[in-house]
Parts: structure tokens; sequence; C-alpha cells
């Protein structure tokens, strides 16, 4: 049986050539006359294959809270849903106004939430259809080429802008060299005021999308929160590099590496903007000032050994402080196996290299401690009700636990990482705080109520930190069992919190309980700079 065809209203399907992600590796191939010419039964077998694929972009459902899916959304909004639907049902979703690699120019109408621009043509009663091209603005004229046909939309590569949006764009604000090439910044061109601004939409927009809150149940969202370092401030990169080619040139590229030349093919750095190939990066202006200087060095080691490479790697570069000598510097650590230390207010953190800490120092007492006052400022300092217990789920090597330590009697944390959580232990200790007031137990986040049976949930305070994918209905399931007095949802992900924060509230509303949870309130923090990205804490109180 067909399925029926999607509306709007639904979870909308973005299409998908081949299955592949969003922006693939592999680019569509121009299949030269492949259809032109050829025997009858070649047509009917290639005709035949054509639908199959047109069948299977129709039934293609991108997974709720995937980058898809989050730019369907903004897709649909701009064009609207009665445009979309209509095209649905006439089947003209996927007849694109635009030709594989045709040169277009555009008008840009809107930004989608992973910093792209949404294009459409400026020309008058032109085909309902939206161009994505990266590293525009609203209200900017673009040159563009096309590289994929999907529902709805093409998505282009940015060629250059014709008009730009003086309000906007300054380019005398891009500080690195490989800015609209590299994939790994979107907004060096705005002011920060606009790109806090940008963002703080984004959050607005995924509670819109994902929530299934009414607007009444959504607090005015507070402005971003800014980075006090808007650039030096990331403290770990990953620049890769891709496999040395086959068997072929091996000999060739290793008399250029004799020769004391870099082979044309190797590049060490990030991905290319919408290509899953490296743009060699010499410097990145986000990383932190000594992640920078130690580069070259890191970039030479491979330039010298890598004809002992068979496969692509990842190198780590990860800023530290120094924990020998007297007047701590900080240094750049590349080895996996390694301790890193930093510290964040008057704590200090030690972790395994390899492991999750957050990338952007300069934020975190911002971070900690807009945590601590959403809940306490709720509080005259001299009542007894206030919060006692915390809970950190997903906490990592204890980032929240103890940076909130001094605020609560009884802290309990929780992680899946077997080396995060020996760190955590440590970093109680290294801060001094007693074991009887902190534990940290490894295992899946909601096995976490065994451990806090204990705990008063009327004078509890849970952090959830989660990585992108956001909570499981487990362990959801369980927090709504245990109704703690306060949950602060810390999300790198602000549409799969939004989701998550709904179905909390949403659960809570009529189940007979007489007490729910609300959604006391909701800020972005930039944690990226120069980014797309937002991270987003919401607090919800039980009531
Ligand atoms: C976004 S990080 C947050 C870490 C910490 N709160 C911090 O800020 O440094 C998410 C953490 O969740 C952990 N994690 C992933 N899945 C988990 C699960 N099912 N249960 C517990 N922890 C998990 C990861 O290992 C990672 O340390």
């Amino acid at each position: 049986m067909t399925p029926p065809s999607p509306t709007t209203g639904q979870v909308r399907p973005l299409p998908d050539t081949e299955g592949e992600p969003l922006y693939p590796g592999k680019r569509p191939r121009v299949d030269k006359g492949k259809s032109a010419s050829g025997s009858s039964q070649k047509t009917t077998k290639f005709a035949k294959k054509n639908a199959k694929r047109l069948k299977k972009q129709r039934e293609h459902q991108p997974d709720l809270c995937s980058p898809e899916d989050v730019q369907w959304k903004d897709i649909v909004s701009l064009l609207g849903e009665d445009v979309v639907n209509n095209a649905i049902e006439e089947s003209r979703e996927f007849q694109s106004p635009f030709e594989f690699l045709e040169i277009v120019e555009l008008e840009v109408k809107a930004v989608c939430s992973n910093g792209d621009g949404l294009a459409q043509s400026g020309v008058e009663g032109a085909k309902p259809w939206v161009v994505v091209v990266p590293f525009t603005l609203p209200g900017e004229r673009v040159r563009a080429k096309i590289f994929k046909n999907a529902r709805m939309h093409s998505i282009a590569d940015f060629l250059e802008i014709v008009r730009p949006n003086p309000e906007l764009r300054d380019d005398s604000r891009v500080k690195c060299q490989y800015f609209s090439k590299c994939g790994g910044c979107q907004y060096q061109m705005l002011s920060y005021e606009k790109q806090l601004e940008f963002k703080r939409n984004v959050v607005v927009k995924a509670y819109k999308n994902y929530s299934n809150l009414s607007e009444s149940q959504v607090p005015e969202i507070q402005s971003t929160m800014p980075s006090p370092e808007q650039y030096g401030y990331r403290t770990k990169i990953t620049p890769h590099f891709q496999a040395p080619p086959t068997k072929a040139d091996r000999d060739l590229w290793q008399k250029e590496i004799a020769e004391g030349k870099v082979p044309d093919w190797l590049k060490i750095g990030f991905n290319i903007q919408g290509q899953n190939k490296v743009i060699d990066i010499e410097e990145c202006p986000i990383a932190t000032p000594v992640l920078n200087d130690a580069l070259p060095n890191v970039r030479k080691n491979i330039h010298d050994t890598i004809h002992t490479y068979k496969k692509g790697a990842t190198l780590l570069l990860r800023d530290s402080l120094e924990t020998t000598g007297d007047s701590p510097k900080n240094i750049c650590i590349t080895s996996n196996h390694a301790t890193i230390r930093e510290t964040v207010g008057d704590f200090t953190f030690e972790y395994l290299a390899s492991s999750f800490f957050q990338n952007n120092n300069s934020i975190l007492p911002s971070l900690t401690g807009y945590v601590r006052d959403a809940i306490f400022s709720l509080y005259p300092s001299d009542d007894s009700s206030r919060p006692t217990h915390l809970i950190d789920t997903y906490c990592g090597s204890g980032l929240f636990a103890i940076t909130l330590s001094p605020h609560f009697s009884t802290i309990a944390g929780i992680e899946i990482s077997g080396d995060s959580i020996l760190y955590a232990n440590h970093n109680a200790k290294l801060n001094n705080i007693p074991s009887e007031k902190i534990s940290f137990r490894k295992g899946d986040a909601s096995d976490i109520f065994q451990t806090v049976s204990e705990f008063p949930p009327e004078k509890t305070v849970m952090v959830i930190d989660p990585p992108r994918k956001g909570c499981d209905d487990a362990f959801i399931q369980q927090l709504l069992k245990f109704r703690c007095k306060f949950v602060a949802y810390v999300s790198c992900n602000v549409h799969t919190q939004a989701r998550d924060v709904g179905k909390i509230i949403k659960a809570t509303e009529n189940d007979g309980e007489g007490r729910r949870y609300v959604l006391e309130s909701l800020r972005g923090f930039d944690l990226f700079p120069q980014t797309a990205h937002v991270e987003s804490v919401a607090i919800l109180k039980l009531v």
C-alpha cells in the first residue's frame, strides 16, 4: 500500500536521495546522457530506477529534531504550509526549477537555525522553492551553485554576494582567512549583538516547533548569554586528515616527501562547508592562542610521518593549565591519555583529554552561576524551604555538581563514562568536598533514581545535561515519578531539549498527581561565538 501523502501538520519528510546525510560527502554525479540515448531496454531500466528513487524520496521521513528536520521546518515556514501541502498533493514537491550545477542569483529571505541563508528566486511569479545557501544573510542578493535538489528546496554552494545587506554584513569583521570555505563558523561577518539575536530566535523556533507547548506555557525567552571571549575561546580543536591516496600514486608522493615537499592531497584541517573534504587549516582564530601556537608543529609532525599512515586520522589539541612549576601557564596537550586541567571560577577540574568537557572555559562561570541564581533567587536567603539536595545527571567530570556544591548539603552525580566518573571523584577531592556530601557513580542516567531514593524531592534540584539526542523515555518516566522541585535542563541541542521539556510538562498536566511542572525560565548561552550553535538552559519548577 502506498503511504498517504504527508502534510505539513505531520513531521515533514526531507528527501534524501540515497539515504545519505543532509550534507553528503559524495555529491551527486552528473549522469551525462544516461537517459538521453541507449537501447529502449536501458531506458526502461533507468526509468524504473528513477521511479523507485522518487518513491523512496517521497516516503523518507527525517528523524524528529534531526538537522534535516530542523531545516525542513524553516523551509516550510518560509514557503507557507499551504504552498508546501499543495505541492505534495500534486506530487510536484521534487520538481526543482534548478538544474544540478546551475549557477543562480537569488534573494536571501531568512536564516535557518543551522546558520545557512534561505534564498528564493527574486523573479515575480517564480515557482515557490527555497535554496539553502551558507554564509548569506537575509536581505542579500547572492550567486550560488546548485549541488543538490530535494523536496521543495535545493542546496547550493555559496559563490558570491551580489548585493550585501549593510545592516547585517560587515566583512571587515571576519578574522579567519578560511571563512566562507571552512564549515566551522557561519557568522563572522555579523556583529556580536546580531549573532546573539539570531541565536535567541533559534530557541524561540525550537520551542514553537518541538515542545508541543502553547504560547502561554513558554516564558519570554531571555536574551542569549554572551561569551566573554568571542575569538580565541575554543579550548579543544580536532583537525583531521584523509587517507593517503591508493598504492598507484604512493611512489610519487613518497618521492615528494623525501624531497621535503608536502604532497598536494595532504590537507590537515576541518571539513569544507557542506562537504566531506578537508580544507588545510594553518590557524583557527576561534581556538585559544596556545592551540594556535602549537598547530604548526602538530601539522609538521604529520607532514613528516604521513608515509606511516594507511588511514586518515583525527588529531587532538587541548588547552590545559600546566600542572607543574610555580606560575600556572597554559599549554597544548595532544595526547588522548593525558590529564587536562582547567579552572572554573574558584574550582579546579581535571579530566582525561579524550573525554568530554565544555569547550569554552570563559563562559562556564556564567553558565553554572546562572543555574544557581535561577533557582536560589526564587527564595529569601533564610527561607527554610530552599533546596538542599542536588542531582547532576550526565555529569561528565562533575562540572555542575562541583561548582554548585557550596549551595547544597548532599549531592549525587551519574555519568556513563567510567573515565569521567574517576575524574569526577578526583575533582571532588581536589576541591576539598567531603565524600559524605558528594558521590558520583558510573551508570545510565536513569539508574540515578536508585541512588537518590532518600533525597527529599521537595528540596531537590536535578541538573540534566544530556548529549545532543536528549533524554530517553526511561529516564523521563522516572523523573516524572520522582518529581523533584526543580529541573535545570542544560542542552547542546535546543530542539531535543524543547521536545523533552514539552514531554515532561505535558505529562504532568492532567495526571491526577495534583502538581505539575511549569517552564520557569529559558535562556540561550553562546558557548560557540561566530558559529550558529546555541546551548540552552531551561528551568522547570514543580507547582
Ligand atoms: C553534554 S555532556 C555534559 C557533561 C557535563 N555535564 C559537563 O558539563 O561537563 C553529556 C555527558 O553525558 C554522558 N552520557 C551520555 N549518555 C549517557 C547516559 N545514557 N547516561 C549517563 N550519561 C550519559 C556523556 O558521556 C557526557 O559526559
